[in-house]
C-alpha cells in the first residue's frame, strides 16, 4: 500500500514521521516554497524539533502525491472539501480523514464530505487521542481507524499501525468522527471554565455533560453510543480537556480569562460548535454546552453570561440520551 499525506501541518508531518518507519511516504503541502525548504532542511515549520527521515518525499505537486493508493487527509476540516475537489481520479483509493470537525457548509463530518466529493473512493477516518508531537516522537499512542467497509478498514489498520502507533478498527465512521469533532467543542468549554476560575469540579461537570451531548448527537446522526465511549470519543475528550497542549483547550482558557488568542492557530472547535448548534436546532436536540460555546465564540455571549444560562436550566434526570 503506497501512502501519501496531504497536509503539511503539525499532524500531517507527525503522521509522515511515524509511518516513515514502515517504508516510503509522500508528504504534500500546499506551499511550494515551504516544501522546498522542508526537503532541503529536513525540518517542518510546525514540528521543527524532529527531523524528517530520508524516506519522506516532500512533494509540492498535488497530482503526483495523490497518485499513491492511500491518501491521509490532514488539513483543517473547513479545507477538506476544497482539497478533495482539487484531487484527480480517486476511484478505489482509500481516503482517510485525519481532521476533526464538522463541515460548516454541509453540516456533515469528513466521511460524508469524502463520499459526496469522491463517490468512487473508500472513505475512512483516523481519529483519537494524540498530540502531533507525541506521535512524531514515537511515544505510544492508540487511535481508532474507522471504515464502513470492514475489509478495507482492516487492511488500513494493519498498514497504518506501527510499533508505537496502535490502531483499533471500527466500522462506525459516524460515531468515530463525531467523537473527534465534538470533543474539541467541549475542550473549549472546559478551558473557558478553568480560565474563568470556576475550578476543577466545574470542568468535570462540563466534561461529563458535554460527553452526554456528544453521545446524544452521535446517536441521532446514526453513530453507535459505544463508539463514543472509546478512543475517538471519551479517550480524546479526556486528553483534550485536560492538557494545555491542546489548542482548543488553550483557546477556551483565553476566552475564560478575557484574553486574545492568535487567530492563525488551528482551533477546530469554534466552527464545529456553530455547525452543531445548527444541527441541534434543526433536530430539536438539547445541546446546551455546545450551544453556549457557539455563542461565546461568535461573541454573542460572555463566559459569565454563558455560565449563568447553563446554571439556570431546569433540573432534570441524568440520562445520557
Ligand atoms: N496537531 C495535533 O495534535 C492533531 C491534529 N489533528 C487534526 O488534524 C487537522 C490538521 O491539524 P494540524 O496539522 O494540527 O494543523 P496545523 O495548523 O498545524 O496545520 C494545518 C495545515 O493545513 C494546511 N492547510 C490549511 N488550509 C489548507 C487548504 N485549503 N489546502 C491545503 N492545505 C491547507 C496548512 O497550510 P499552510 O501552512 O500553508 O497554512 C497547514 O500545513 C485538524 O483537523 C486537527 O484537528 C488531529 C489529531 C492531532
Ligand atoms: O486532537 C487533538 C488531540 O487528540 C489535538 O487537539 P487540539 O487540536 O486542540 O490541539
Amino acid at each position: 500500500m503506497s501512502v501519501a499525506i496531504l497536509g503539511g501541518g503539525a499532524f500531517g508531518t507527525a503522521l509522515a514521521i511515524a509511518l516513515a518507519g514502515s517504508g516510503p511516504v509522500t508528504l504534500w503541502a500546499r506551499d511550494a516554497e515551504a516544501c522546498r525548504q522542508m526537503a532541503q532542511t529536513r525540518r517542518a515549520p510546525r514540528l521543527p524539533d524532529i527531523p524528517l527521515p530520508d524516506v519522506i518525499t516532500v512533494e509540492p505537486d498535488l497530482a503526483r502525491a495523490a497518485a499513491q493508493d492511500t491518501l491521509l487527509l490532514a488539513v483543517p476540516m473547513q479545507a477538506l472539501s476544497g482539497l478533495l475537489a482539487a484531487l484527480p481520479e480517486t476511484r478505489g483509493k482509500a481516503l482517510v480523514a485525519c481532521c476533526k470537525g464538522l463541515d460548516l457548509a454541509s453540516l456533515t463530518g469528513p466521511s460524508k464530505v469524502i463520499a459526496t466529493r469522491c463517490p468512487e473512493a473508500v472513505p475512512a477516518v483516523l481519529t483519537g487521542p494524540s498530540f502531533a508531537a507525541d506521535i512524531a516522537r514515537g511515544l505510544p499512542t492508540a487511535l481508532t481507524l474507522a471504515c464502513a467497509d470492514a475489509a478495507r478498514g482492516e487492511a488500513l489498520q494493519h498498514a497504518l499501525s506501527t510499533q508505537s502507533l496502535r490502531l483499533y478498527r471500527s466500522t462506525d465512521s459516524t460515531g468515530a468522527e463525531l467523537g473527534g469533532a465534538l470533543k474539541n467543542v467541549i475542550a473549549i468549554a472546559c478551558g473557558a471554565a478553568i480560565g474563568a476560575g470556576l475550578g476543577d469540579s466545574a470542568r468535570a461537570a462540563v466534561m461529563t455533560r458535554g460527553f452526554a451531548e456528544m453521545t446524544r448527537l452521535a446517536a441521532e446522526l446514526g453513530g453507535r453510543p459505544e463508539t463514543l465511549a472509546g478512543l475517538s470519543g471519551l479517550g480524546d475528550l479526556a486528553l483534550t480537556c485536560g492538557s494545555e497542549l491542546s489548542r482548543n483547550y488553550r483557546y477556551g482558557l483565553a476566552l475564560g480569562r478575557g484574553e486574545s488568542f492568535d487567530p492563525a492557530v488551528t482551533v477546530e472547535g469554534a466552527a464545529t460548535a456553530r455547525a452543531v448548534a445548527q444541527l441541534a436546532e434543526r433536530r430539536d436536540l438539547p445541546m446546551p454546552v455546545c450551544a453556549a460555546v457557539a455563542r461565546v465564540t461568535m461573541g454573542e455571549l460572555t463566559v459569565p453570561q454563558a455560565l449563568e444560562s447553563l446554571l439556570a436550566r431546569p433540573l432534570r434526570q441524568e440520562d445520557p440520551l
